[in-house]
């Protein structure tokens, strides 16, 4: 089946505060013709609903697996992610209930696509106005909208003439309104599409080196149900994408620009994983985004987030998937040895420093740190090839419209009878079959191809594990997906060969050289674990921003330093690293 069995549609509403859903959008003809397959695909479904989905990089072995609420594959319609996800939560905000749905997401992954849709396939914006509109007939309901964008933390009012900055200001309740929005009545779909496609133009789009139409802002758009006293909103929320400016190139306006989208989607993010984890404390107050959604997320109201992934981009697809649902349960399939950290640990990190480097412009170090944790550092990824400076234009008042091809941009209009029951359509099949074939290779064992950055690494430092001999790794079962433990640290090879008949005594120093370069990487990953701040500064390479960075770690995860690609994550190159080592070694020997 197209995609995965959803869950019916009546339990969406009363389960977990935030429903996380996955949409792969399909390949776009530029990149048909590199006859990839998609880094994602949906391994099986659990008796709660959820489903496990695997990422996988298609040129080394790496690959994770994940529990999300629904998956929807590449030939999935909107119309389908509507029926299975959205349409359930609008009856509630006729009885008050506040809701919230938005799409998240790297740069092109098919977030606008997915809310604001096409003149021929409708996105969850016009189809949710519909399904209010209709169910509005005969009451005395009666239906308003406001649409506005979140640009650089301030606010935009889209249904005012020139976009109107409006003032977010704190009520008595600490709840935050925005003062002077545009509240425009909507009767018909004739009416919606004259006030949204006006709105749509005067969003903020611009020129990225991977999206010819990038939204550099949020854009909210409300619906509000009233009779004589507002009853319940439903607010949809096409976010600005995610962005990773080693690939966008972005300069000057556009870098702050991405600053400030990737600070406040972290920001989304933590108040997400706060809710799902039913934390005491959820921290609304980080950005504008989330202090004005504070009302819509969380308490009784319903929200689904739909993660949206580029099929050609695992690295963006983990880093979106492990953002979205870092609150839930994560199995991790160990392919590769030289995987250490959690891709929850992982990901935190990553995510943390990019924005904490940003906000402090250091740009090159984020995009260093990039080059080293990526595995597409060492290849130039076909999905690259059309990468381009950006010509740092902005472009108001473009309309953000797309086409199959993605090559045009034209007007969006709506047509009102566009809308097609999802019983109707035609369900087509997806490349994301349910593969539930247990393939475990112990990771010593795994080929650890293409990943260049981590083996030149693994190298350098730590060529024990090609020594070790293939060990049991305990498998976990879920039906679904097989995962292992984390490997055991390896035992030094020098003790391995002691008791091998055929080794040299060549073969056993430079063993012992590998050893004594093991046993010096443990104390000093365990040193920046523990180390004040000053004795931080005084290590080779660490530096005041460095150490500073590190006590902030430390202040979310007792031990963030458990292996040496660790390091990376603080923008520290290979090169550097191995610097530091010896420098440190050489110290020893003084
Ligand atoms: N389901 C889909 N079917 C066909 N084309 C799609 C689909 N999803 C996205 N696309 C195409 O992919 C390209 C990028 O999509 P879109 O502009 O929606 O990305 P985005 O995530 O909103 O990007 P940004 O964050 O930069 O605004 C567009 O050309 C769009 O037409």
């Amino acid at each position: 089946m197209a995609t995965a069995a959803g869950p019916d549609p009546a339990s969406v509403a009363s389960s977990q505060p935030v429903r996380v859903v996955l949409r792969v959008r399909p390949f776009l003809p530029s990149e048909a013709s590199s006859a990839a397959t998609p880094c994602v695909r949906r391994l099986g479904s659990h008796t709660s609903g959820e489903v496990t989905v695997q990422i996988k990089d298609q040129y080394t072995s790496r690959n994770e697996c994940y529990k999300l609420d629904s998956f929807f594959g590449q030939e999935t319609r909107v119309c389908q992610i509507f029926d299975q996800e959205v349409s359930a939560v609008i009856p509630g905000i006729f009885d008050g209930t506040n809701a919230t749905v938005f799409a998240y997401g790297a740069t092109g992954s098919g977030k606008t696509y997915t809310m604001q849709g096409t003149e021929d396939l409708p996105g969850l914006i016009p189809l949710a106005v519909s399904t209010v509109l209709a169910l509005c007939t005969g009451t005395w309901c009666s239906v308003e909208i406001s649409y506005y964008e979140v640009y650089m933390e301030r606010c935009y009012d889209l249904l005012e003439p020139k976009a109107r900055e409006i003032m977010a200001l704190d009520d008595k309740d600490g709840n935050m309104k925005l003062k002077g929005l545009a509240w425009v009545p909507v009767r018909s779909m004739e009416e919606f599409h004259e006030i949204y496609s006006i709105g749509v133009q005067r969003r903020k789009v611009a020129h990225t080196g991977l999206n010819d139409v990038s939204s550099r802002s949020h854009a909210l758009l409300t619906i509000r149900v009233s009779t004589d006293v507002v009853k319940g909103k439903l607010s949809l929320i096409d976010l600005a994408g995610n962005e990773d400016n080693r690939r966008t190139c972005n300069e000057g306006i556009r870098l702050q620009e991405s600053a400030k989208i990737n600070q406040s989607l972290f920001a989304l993010s933590n108040v997400i994983s706060a809710l799902n984890m039913k934390a005491t404390r959820i921290p609304y107050r980080e950005s504008k985004l989330t202090r004005i959604l504070q009302d819509s997320l969380g308490g009784n109201s319903h929200a689904v987030m739909i993660a949206c992934l580029n099929p050609m981009e695992y690295q963006e697809a983990v880093h979106t998937v492990s953002l979205a649902a870092r609150s839930r349960h994560i199995v991790n399939y160990m392919s590769s040895a030289s995987k250490q950290g959690t891709p929850k640990d992982k990901v935190d990190m990553e995510a943390k420093l990019r924005v904490w480097l940003e906000s402090k412009g250091k740009e090159k170090s984020t995009q260093r740190m990039d080059g080293f944790l990526s595995p597409n550092a060492s290849k130039t990824p076909l999905s690259m090839s059309h990468m381009k400076k950006s010509a740092s234009v902005r472009v108001p008042g473009r309309v953000k419209a797309m086409d199959q091809d993605g090559s045009k941009i034209k007007k969006v209009l709506f047509d009102s009878s566009a809308r097609i029951p999802a019983e109707n359509l035609p369900r087509v099949g997806t490349q994301d079959e349910v593969n539930t074939t247990k393939k475990v290779v112990p990771p010593s064992l795994t080929p650890i191809k293409d990943d260049k950055a981590g083996s030149s690494l693994r190298k350098a430092l730590s060529p024990i594990s090609s020594n070790m001999a293939p060990q049991k790794h305990p498998i976990v079962d879920d039906g679904n997906c097989s995962f292992m433990l984390e490997p055991k640290t390896p035992m030094g090879s020098y003790h391995i060969l002691e008791k091998v008949p055929g080794a040299t005594p060549l073969d056993k120093f430079n063993a012992l050289g590998s050893s004594l370069k093991e046993s010096l990487i443990q104390p000093y990953l365990d040193l920046l674990n523990v180390a004040s701040k000053e004795e931080l500064q005084q290590l080779k390479g660490i530096g005041e921003r460095r150490a500073e960075y590190i006590l902030e770690l430390r202040e979310d995860s007792p031990r963030p330093f458990k292996s040496l690609s660790d390091l990376g994550r603080m923008g520290l190159s290979s090169k550097q690293i191995q610097d530091i080592l010896r420098k440190t070694a050489t110290g020893i020997f003084k």
